[in-house]
């Protein structure tokens, strides 16, 4: 194996095992019965493995899925003609503090380096967010996208793209919904007026010693729900629930790869739990992936829905403001930060649940 920056390397009990473990892969859902009718209430048995993959998972995989492979097909032809540029052309859309959207290659995933570099595009331009992470700061600031010249076609492949994966994400949250006893519509007002929902292209270049370094580190998407597409190459690993081995997706043409977001699990009190995930890399080829990332507006208030609350099941977090934890995030990007990144579990009300 050879070697890498000393940033890249992970712990020992991080590091990847080369030999992956595949048998019993998260589950697959056949979508097409939303194809010929709606609304979703009347597909119980959908629900329902939707419910059991939510329980039991937190990950699964869809298909019959409504969207033309024709829509990846051409965005992730677009994004590697943009990321196999020069590094100074990429740099013309480096993101900073002032534009946090564009072209990104030191993104750290629990204070180690991600063998990575990614593109990211806002859903709604221009997307409204707090312009400061301070509770008490009530500016606001708008984000715009940043397009580089080449490829020309790259804008396009994004927004036709996000348009098919948007609608695939408000058909998933019903059935979520659903699948929570709750009515179909129960989180569309959350995500109506003005979300902050975006894309993130990843390229993984191949990697000397993939033994040592994660295309990103471990991880919980701290969002509401990720829609995930990965080219033929694989590295996506679950945390099984079950035994905490780490499982690879295997790459399924023409499937999404869905998983419930932290804000998920706080809306449903913990009874849908978001699951840690990582990338391994390998020393031969490049991979793509281009995960949609499903967010509310900035000023939601996250807090376990009262309607899966009771004395029995008390709420088990405090409520948070979705743009104060995402200002926070980001500003871990641009400076080196003692503290660990903000999470959920911060927000859990007993202190003997912290952890
Ligand atoms: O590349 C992948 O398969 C997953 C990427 C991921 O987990 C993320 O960007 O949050
Ligand atoms: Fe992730």
């Amino acid at each position: 194996m050879g070697e890498v920056d000393p940033t890249f390397i992970q712990q020992l009990e991080h590091r990847p095992k080369l030999e992956v473990i595949e048998a019993q892969g998260i589950p697959q859902i056949d979508l097409s019965p939303l194809l010929t009718s709606s609304p979703a209430s009347v597909h119980a048995d959908l629900v329902a493995q939707v419910r059991d993959a939510c329980e039991n998972w937190g990950f699964f995989q869809v298909f019959n899925h409504g969207i033309p492979v024709e829509s990846r097909g051409k965005l992730i032809s677009a994004a590697k003609r943009f990321f196999d540029q020069p590094m100074e052309e990429k740099r013309k859309v480096s993101r900073d503090e002032a534009h946090p959207l564009g072209y990104y290659d030191t993104e750290h995933t629990k204070n180690v380096r991600d063998w990575k570099e990614v593109f990211d595009v806002t859903v709604d331009v221009p997307t409204l967010m707090w312009a400061s992470h301070e509770p008490d700061d009530e500016q606001r600031t708008k984000y715009l996208n940043q397009w580089p010249h080449h490829p020309p076609e790259l804008r396009e492949a994004c927004e036709e793209y996000v348009k098919d994966v948007q609608k695939l994400s408000y058909k998933l949250l019903e059935l979520i919904a659903l699948s929570l006893n709750l009515p179909a519509n129960r989180f569309e007002p959350f995500f109506s007026k003005g979300q902050t929902s975006f894309i993130r292209l990843n390229h993984y270049p191949p990697c000397p010693a993939p033994d040592l370094a994660l295309g990103v580190g471990r991880h919980k998407d701290a969002i509401a729900l990720t829609i995930l597409t990965q080219d033929d190459v694989g590295g996506l690993e679950v945390k099984r629930k079950t035994d905490g081995e780490w499982i690879f997706v295997k790459p399924t043409p023409n499937t999404f790869i869905i998983n419930v977001g932290d804000m998920i699990q706080v809306w449903s009190n913990d009874k849908y739990e978001s699951v840690e995930h990582r990338v391994m890399v390998n020393s031969t080829r490049e991979r793509f992936s281009i995960p949609f990332f499903l967010c509310p507006s900035y000023y939601t208030v996250v807090e376990p829905l009262v309607e899966l609350t009771d004395e029995q099941n008390p709420a088990k977090y405090d409520s948070y403001n979705w743009g104060k934890f995402f200002a926070t995030r980001k500003r871990s990007n641009f400076k080196k930060l003692d503290v660990e990144n903000i999470q959920i579990y911060h927000f859990k009300k007993s202190d003997e649940l912290k952890g």
